[in-house]
């Protein structure tokens, strides 16, 4: 039976790293371990221990705890399981029972990022926005909470808990689509509700909730009607804690709609959109804010893991912040009172040169373009996206997986209205509102993912790995000098921290997104990774041929266990024979757009991500495509239903797009 853990055990596993009792690994968010068993000697003895089906197809982005001689991990639609840490049984299993039909008012697939446990509870967001307590030992559902103040708005949980002084806190997502970003802190013991932080302002008729949103309404223009769409700043992701400062720290997300003259015509920072917001986790008060990105134009979140260090700077021991959010640029803050230290791009990057002393950027003018399609470097996927970054003070560097996808867009300048529905906007016809238009010219920058090695204080790569495509997983960092990382292309890889060498790996069966966690049990190490490709790129695209369902592998010194069986990824042949009318490929492809596109990929381009691609599937599913569009067998799997949104004529169209695409691109004979 379990207590634990609580406040005062989590800080004394930093220094044992038994267990892996938080988020993070610690409150800083450091996801360093200090177990030294395997090392950068040893780690090609590194052999299977156990692995645990969690029986989901869809993206695995759980970070798994470890309390105690128990592992806590959670699958897609938000699903619990509870497995012996030692040999993967499973102890028990909770699932919330998302409705199915929420899957489309997630933007990014309907992924978990795992749980918080605290005291003998287990805390998780379920992704319809219920914080459900669970006892830690059978699974019993303790108490429940509705987290969303508006039930009418496409508002989503991915996130995990995190307990901060006996709260535990969370926040949501939805900022595509139109809603305004805030974090709840509930009683853990309760589930009584604290306090609520919202992140920007609400309508300027009625009164402001505090001071801080009396402030940041300054820099929005009433104009735009930012309380319609909501504004956006979601907090889906990124918290950390400083118990000496007694300061817990968020990142928040981007606007909505993505346009910022169409948010607020005459300009503003828009606070607290894409900005790290300092706050006392007891009382739930404003205490500070540094934004990333003022007047973020370009779905630019600040939602990446956050981490705490004290490092040395110009000779002097600074508490600092590292973080390296989407717009490309790795930032050092003072965390104790938010004054900007440094920033320094860590991809290429095209809509600003630099940062100056204040800590604004300095921008490129063409890249708020009113006229003229921009391919933003980073694009709305991020130059680093939510894949968890780690920290190890033995190296002194951070360790995150950098990229870039191109995304040609272009302001729709006659957007209007909030949650507008247009063909050509992506997914406006489920009730995306980004106020942009996909442009079908080829963006010019290229695609890539890398590991990246990065020295916070002089603000330099120290190494990097090219892995061969976007979208990899989070990482581990340890003092057996060691990192760990799972790549799209369905591997383990661990690396030597100091220099980057690559020095043992294992086939994974899926591509990998979530970051593996490291554990002691017994007198044995044991490094563990929840596999499962998906994510919001990895619904459309793959770089493996495998599609095992989600699986968590733990990995010990001289393991022997088998590997499961993989499952091979079945691509069909390009789809040939449908019947289209070409004078309707045209309007099929804006409808696709504005339907389709972030979901199913491009028709016969992209080769499928954990949802099919239509340019490869039977000849008879797009024949048929009205029987699936509306009210079709899939809505149980989460695709929406389309009666009311689509007409016949439309679907027509569609079909069109699809089957004269994939005659596009097939090679002539
Ligand atoms: O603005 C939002 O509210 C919001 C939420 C989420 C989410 O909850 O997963 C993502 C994003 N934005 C986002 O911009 C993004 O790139 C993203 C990727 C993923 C993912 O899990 O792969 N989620 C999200
Ligand atoms: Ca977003």
């Amino acid at each position: 039976d379990q207590a634990g853990p609580d406040e005062a055990s989590i800080l004394a596993n930093r220094d044992s790293g038994k267990d892996w009792p938080s988020h993070g690994f610690d409150y800083a968010g450091t996801r360093f371990s200090p177990l030294t068993q395997i090392t950068s000697k040893n780690v090609d003895k590194l052999g299977l221990a156990w692995s645990y089906n969690l029986e989901s197809t869809r993206g695995i982005e759980a970070t798994p705890i470890v309390v105690d001689g128990t592992m806590y991990v959670t699958a897609s639609w938000s699903v619990v399981h509870a497995l012996d840490a030692k040999t993967g049984k499973r102890l028990w299993s909770y699932d919330p029972k998302v409705p199915r039909e929420k899957a489309y008012q997630a933007c990014c697939d309907v992924v978990n990022r795992g749980v918080a446990v605290y005291k003998g509870k287990v805390f998780v967001g379920s992704l319809d926005g219920r914080l459900v307590a669970l006892d830690a030992n059978s699974g019993k559902k303790l108490w429940e909470t509705d987290t969303i103040i508006d039930r009418s708005r496409p508002y989503t949980v991915t996130g995990a808990p995190r307990v901060f002084r006996g709260n535990v806190i969370i926040g949501n997502g939805g900022a595509e689509f139109g809603v305004r970003g805030y974090i709840t802190a509930y009683d853990a013991e309760t589930g009584k509700q604290k306090w609520r932080w919202f992140t920007v302002p609400g309508d300027p008729a009625k009164p402001y909730e505090n001071e801080a949103m009396a402030k940041a309404a300054k820099t929005w223009d009433p104009k735009g009607k930012y309380w319609e769409s909501g504004g956006g700043g979601t907090v889906w992701n990124s918290m950390v804690f400083d118990p000496e400062l007694n300061l817990m720290y968020i990142g928040t997300g981007n606007g909505t709609p993505w346009v910022h003259r169409k948010r607020s015509p005459a300009g503003g920072d828009n606070l607290y959109l894409a900005s790290i917001v300092a706050i006392n986790p007891e009382t739930g008060d404003y205490v500070w804010h540094y934004q990333e990105t003022p007047g973020d134009n370009w779905d630019y979140t600040s939602t990446q893991d956050l981490i705490l260090a004290d490092i040395k700077i110009d000779g002097k021991l600074r508490k600092v912040i590292m973080h390296a959010p989407k717009n490309g640029f790795f930032f050092v803050v003072d965390r104790t009172n938010g004054k900007f230290i440094s920033a320094q791009n860590f991809v290429d990057v095209n809509w600003a040169t630099g940062y100056d002393k204040d800590g604004r950027p300095i921008e490129i003018a063409e890249a708020r373009s009113e006229d003229k399609p921009f391919d933003a470097i980073p694009g709305p996927f991020g130059g680093h996206n939510w894949h968890s970054m780690s920290y190890s003070p033995k190296t002194g560097l951070a360790y995150f997986p950098a990229q870039n996808i191109p995304l040609n867009l272009m302001e729709d300048k006659n957007w209007k209205k909030h949650g507008s529905n247009k063909p050509g906007q992506p997914m406006s016809g489920i009730g995306w509102n980004t106020g942009m238009l996909i442009n079908a010219e080829t963006p010019s920058s290229k695609p890539f993912g890398r590991l990246l090695a990065w020295d916070p204080v002089k603000q330099q790569e120290r190494w990097r790995y090219e892995h061969v495509a976007p979208w990899n997983g989070g990482t581990l960092s340890t003092a057996g000098n060691l990192v760990f990382q799972g790549t799209a292309d369905a591997r383990l890889m661990a690396f030597d921290a100091g220099s980057g060498d690559v020095l043992w790996q294992s086939p994974m069966g899926t591509g990998v997104i979530a970051a593996p966690i490291s554990y002691q049990m017994d007198g044995d190490q044991y490094i563990t990774i929840a596999a499962g490709w998906g994510g919001v790129f990895g619904q459309t695209q793959r770089a493996s041929d495998t599609a095992t369902p989600g699986t968590v592998y733990t990995f010990k010194l001289n393991g022997k266990a088998q590997m499961p069986e993989f499952t091979q990824y079945q691509l069909g042949n390009l789809l040939s024979g449908v019947k289209y009318d070409p004078a309707l490929v045209e309007e099929g492809t804006y409808l696709y757009v504005s339907n389709c596109v972030f979901c199913h990929g491009v028709p016969g381009v992209d080769k499928g991500g954990n949802i099919p691609n239509l340019g490869y599937v039977d000849k008879s599913f797009i024949e048929n495509l009205d029987k699936f569009v509306f009210n079709g067998p899939f809505v149980s799997r989460g695709m929406p239903d389309f009666t009311g949104k689509l007409s016949a004529e439309d679907v027509e169209k569609i079909k069109a797009f699809i089957q004269g695409t994939a005659d596009a691109i097939r090679p002539k004979k």
